[in-house]
């Protein structure tokens, strides 16, 4: 599967662009220094280190560019500079010619785009390294969106993917640094990321699920504007959605130009983030600018629209109680709870010590507090949490790496919308919100609730079991003779055992009662 000619391809631009000094520098095995050394002469960078990595991944095509933009988020292990950089890498590419993608429609759905459509528009509206977008009209009139997978991307994918193993390889075994750059497992997180965006069925789910939690209440409603899947038209790669019309949220003087209220849009665009995390535990996390619009017409103007379903963010109630409890603790600077959080729920080690845990925690918070309150990220927060865990041995769970990442990208969002947006004030309801619903009397109804289609399982069995544990036959007469000697006080104490059971069987079957009806 992996091509000698690409692979060699590829290491001469990264010797051109002189990427060797980024990973390589100080590096002692004698045979590789030799090779390099003849390898560089006549080359000498004269651009920043970031920029050079972005020009080499650039003119190495769209696969590695999407993994620049993947690595750009990385900002636990690669320095700030070259983060930066990598941010302004864009995917944009020629489109494929109207006919492949009509014929990739038509293989896919079955019929020809004629007899599906209405209309179906010739030239795409966009067009990624992944796939492109056209507009068309369904028979009933219903303007939607259709994404078609570039042909022959699968190949690809895995041919690149596979050097790119081959290199991470290589980094990691020869590079001083290899090590703590964890080459192999950032080429693993982007095969599997590539892999999420290659089935567009997973996307069009990923959309309906979104749509249904923002429908569900009439309060969220107008929060989200998510498009209406149509499943009759369908595919692994083709996926067609209702026609969204709005302008991409960065075009912020267009906004404004429209009657849009910005501080109002910055705002409310933090409180979504929050309602799908701890509300939902289920988060868009491909939150950049391009796929975020606002609607621009009449009846809806001024709300958000999500686009670009591929990836998503699901967290479990422990992550989201790791999390709250966390912000919470941070900002009321009681550090010896984030090291008793940590140490209680098993991510670090039993045997760390607290006050260590909690020094560690202390520096690396601690510093934030130098500025206001509104000015902290809360990104950077959690970013420094994770480095700080992963020094006592933890291992971070991918999706609180989205979650972290997906957070600087909604602070960057807001804070470009709005400088004042102060995001404690706007997440500190929500946390403090959930907290209550968890541990208050809400919590445990909520719980009770949850449980109740077990316990009316169990309850009507209660007597019985109780009576036989009671009347066991199977006690052995040395035991009956001891058990006589107490009997008298043991029958009370039974008498009370039931009493007390029955009282309780009957309470909680009053209350699940309550609860369920
Ligand atoms: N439902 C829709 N309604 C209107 N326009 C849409 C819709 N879906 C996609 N588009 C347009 O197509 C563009 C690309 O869509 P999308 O982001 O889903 O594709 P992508 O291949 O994942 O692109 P990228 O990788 O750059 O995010 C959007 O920015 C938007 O302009």
């Amino acid at each position: 599967m992996m091509s000698l000619p690409r692979l060699l391809r590829i290491m001469l631009i990264a010797l051109r662009y002189r990427l060797d000094e980024l990973v390589l520098s100080g590096i002692d095995h004698p045979w590789a220094v030799r090779l390099l050394w003849v390898a560089r002469l006549g080359s000498r960078p004269t651009m920043a280190r970031g920029m050079r990595l972005r020009l080499a991944l650039e003119s190495l095509g769209p696969i590695f560019v999407k993994f620049g933009q993947v690595l750009s988020t990385r900002r636990d292990l690669i320095p700030p500079d070259i983060a930066d950089e990598l941010a302004l890498l864009q995917d944009r590419v020629a489109p494929f010619p109207s006919r492949e993608a009509a014929a990739l429609v038509e293989a896919a759905l079955g019929a020809p785009t004629g007899q599906l459509f209405a209309h179906f528009e010739k030239d795409p509206v966009a067009s990624a390294s992944i796939a492109q977008v056209h507009f068309a009209v369904l028979h009933d009139g219903r303007h939607v969106a259709v994404k078609v997978l570039r042909p022959g991307m699968l190949e690809v994918i895995d041919k690149d993917l596979s050097l790119m193993r081959v290199l991470a390889g290589l980094i990691e075994r020869l590079a001083p640094d290899g090590r703590r750059l964890k080459p192999r497992e950032v080429v693993g997180e982007f095969d599997k990321h590539l892999h999420d965006e290659l089935d567009l069925l997973r996307e069009a789910a990923n959309c309906s699920q979104l749509r249904r939690n923002f429908a569900a209440d009439g309060e969220r409603k107008d929060l989200l504007w998510v498009p209406e899947v149509m499943w009759d038209y369908c595919a692994s790669n083709v996926f067609t959605m209702e026609r969204m019309y709005g302008i991409p949220v960065s075009q912020v003087d267009r906004l404004r130009a429209l009657g849009v209220d910005i501080p109002t849009l910055a705002r409310t665009g933090v409180e979504i983030f929050f309602t799908q995390v701890f509300d939902d535990g289920f988060f868009h996390a491909d939150m950049h600018p391009g796929n975020i619009y606002v609607s621009d017409q009449p009846a809806t103007l001024g709300r958000y629209i999500a686009l670009d379903f591929g990836i998503v963010g699901s967290l479990s109630e422990f992550d989201k109680n790791y999390l709250a409890q966390n912000f919470l603790a941070f900002f009321q600077r009681d550090y010896r709870r984030v090291a008793r959080l940590h140490i209680e729920s098993g991510w670090v080690p039993a045997s760390t010590r607290e006050e260590e845990l909690e020094g560690a925690v202390r520096a690396v918070c601690e510093p934030y507090f130098d500025r206001p309150l509104a000015e902290i990220s809360l990104g950077q927060v959690l970013l420094r949490l994770f480095q700080t865990s992963r020094r006592f041995n933890v291992e971070i769970q991918p999706q609180l790496v989205l979650l972290q990442k997906t957070l600087l990208n909604v602070e960057g969002l807001g804070r470009q919308l709005d400088p004042q947006l102060d995001l404690w004030k706007t997440a500190k309801p929500y946390l403090e919100r959930w907290m209550h619903q968890r541990v208050g009397l809400k919590g445990i109804r909520k719980k009770l609730t949850q449980e109740a289609a077990q316990w009316s399982q169990w309850l009507p069995e209660f007597p019985r079991l109780i009576y036989a544990q009671l009347s066991r036959p199977d006690l052995s007469a040395a035991v009956l003779s001891e058990l006589q000697r107490s009997r008298q006080a043991r029958e009370q104490g039974n008498r009370l055992l039931v009493a007390l059971t029955g009282v309780a069987a009957v309470a909680l079957g009053v209350a699940l009662w309550a609860l369920i009806r």
